[in-house]
């Protein structure tokens, strides 16, 4: 499976994902395991980093044997000062082992957020603000960080993919492969290490969406190679391009069913406490000034965004195949700025899907708006192509509004914090896209209604995405007015 010619150079997506090839980064996009990495993550790390591991097991505010941790006591800045060593040497002595690095990055990751955000959540349990964060990185995180996530390709700073969600987990029982209830956390903050937890569960449940991306990869390369062939015969070459992308809307669909399990798997009232520590720096009341990383950019603060959710493949995918235009906005900045943060394979691979549809013209295509259906077979191809493309919006927009939904339950309910963990605004930010969504669900259905009708299924999607559309606005409204914030 691979690879699809059109004039943007070939983008390799594995089917087999080389599990034992350590030369490879842990993170390549397959038909197969979709986002996840190639493999399971690396749990245990060489003997050189046995104390660091030490710590890492003392750190979570609740430890694997149920103990209060360092975390706990407020004891993790002074435990990482008097006792961790610099292993920079060490890590660059496994440079080969790419897979390593990664498990190396995640695990540095941890401990620098932990760091860093120590004295924040010190205050967050006494019910405080979260005042300030500190401000200096030893050079015994700040070097091997950086070490390793040069390695890797990613920022030395905790990222969702690459450390907190996707790479942070393992299998109970090896045997029963990756079902919910065999997945555990390799590493957590508060509560965790417990697969009942609340940290535990929201972690969990994208790495079960995730584990469903195989098919969705799957269908988006079958659409694409079927667009890109010949036009020659039309009938051929639109069953295709249907069949891929009746394949990714099964996948979403299921990735979307999988997502509504969050509010079970992870209480509302819980999030707050864990989530101090996957805030980043930029855009944070704690760390106005940035961060030194000591022995590195010349002692000048170097700032990240937080972990977050917005640096999963899943949407950008979608708004990349599906072509959907964003409004030129600050807040459309920030979403460019988030698709930073995530493995390099699977960022050339949503660049060169963004490249691929609009090589191929594909919205067209799809919706074939001025085609002249030589007879009804090909007429009924196109109608369900229309109807397909629809219908994959309606899933970018439900997994956008289950979205806010999470943000009013999760979070705007719980603080008045004004930003989220990865930096945006929080009353404004996830509805600037589920806006635009929603909007060309509404252009892409008027252009496409009085052409020989779309399926009733279409009709229906519609007039509940504009009764949403009403409802959103109101929502928006009432917490700008309340918070006064102002809309961009
Ligand atoms: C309790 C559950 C969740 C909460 C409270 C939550 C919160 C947030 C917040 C506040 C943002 C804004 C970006 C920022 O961090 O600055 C965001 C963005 C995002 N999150 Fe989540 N999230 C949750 C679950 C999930 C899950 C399960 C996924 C699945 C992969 C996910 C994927 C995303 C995506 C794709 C975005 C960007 C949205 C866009 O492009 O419009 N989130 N999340």
């Amino acid at each position: 499976m691979g690879s699809v010619g059109v004039e943007a150079p070939p983008f390799k997506v594995l089917g087999d994902t080389r599990p034992d090839d350590f030369s490879l980064p842990a993170f390549m996009v397959s038909t197969t395991r979709g986002f996840l990495p190639r493999a399971d993550p690396i749990r245990k790390l060489p003997e050189e980093f046995d104390v660091f591991e030490d710590i890492l097991q003392r750190m979570p505010v609740k430890t694997l044997s149920g103990e209060p941790g360092l975390l706990a006591q407020y004891k993790l800045g002074e435990t990482v000062d008097k006792e961790l060593p610099n292993l920079t040497d060490a890590v660059k002595k496994y440079k080969d082992n790419l897979p390593l690095q990664n498990a190396l990055y995640r695990d540095y990751s941890f401990l620098a957020s932990a760091y860093l955000l120590e004295p924040c959540h010190h205050k967050f349990i006494k019910g405080e603000p979260y005042g300030l964060g500190r401000d200096f990185l030893p050079a015994n995180i700040a070097q091997p960080i950086a070490e390793c996530a040069a390695i890797c390709g990613f920022k030395p700073f905790m990222e969702y993919a690459g450390s907190y969600a996707l790479y942070n987990y393992y299998l109970a029982d090896q045997s029963k492969g990756m079902e919910y209830s065999n997945l555990r956390l390799i590493r957590a903050f508060e509560h965790g290490l417990d697969p009942t937890s609340s940290e535990a569960g929201f972690v969990l449940v994208h790495i079960d969406m995730v584990k469903n991306t195989g098919p969705l990869i799957n269908g988006t390369m079958k659409a694409f190679d079927a667009a890109s062939e010949p036009a020659s015969d039309s009938i051929e070459r639109r069953t295709r391009f249907n069949e891929g992308m009746g394949l990714m809307l099964s996948a979403l669909q299921k990735i979307n069913r999988t997502m509504e399990t969050m509010w079970d798997k992870s209480r509302p009232t819980e999030y707050t406490s864990f989530r101090t520590f996957i805030f980043g720096i930029t855009s944070q009341s704690m760390f106005p000034n940035g961060v030194v990383y000591e022995g590195l950019n010349d002692g000048k603060p170097l700032s990240f965004r937080g972990e977050s959710g917005a640096n999963d493949s899943i949407v950008p995918l979608m708004d990349n195949f599906l072509q959907v235009p964003m409004p030129v906005t600050p807040l459309t900045e920030i979403l460019k700025d988030f698709r930073e943060y995530r493995p390099t394979n699977h960022r050339g691979f949503l660049q060169w899907a963004k490249g691929c549809s609009l090589e191929l013209d594909l919205k067209t295509y799809a919706l074939a708006v001025h085609a002249k259906p030589t007879n009804v077979e090909e007429e009924n191809l196109v109608n369900e192509s229309r109807s397909y493309w629809i219908q994959l919006l309606n899933q970018v927009r439900e997994f956008r509004w289950r979205h806010w939904c999470f943000a009013r339950e999760y979070i705007l309910k719980r603080t008045s914090h004004p930003t989220a963990t990865g930096g945006s605004p929080i009353v404004t930010w996830l509805p600037n896209q589920l806006e635009a969504v929603l909007k060309e669900m509404v252009t892409i259905y008027d252009s496409v209604k009085g052409e020989n009708g779309v399926d009733s299924t279409c009709t229906d999607i519609m007039d509940a995405a504009i009764r949403q559309r009403d409802t959103l606005r109101k929502e928006v409204d009432k917490y700008c007015a309340e918070r006064g914030v102002t809309r961009p």
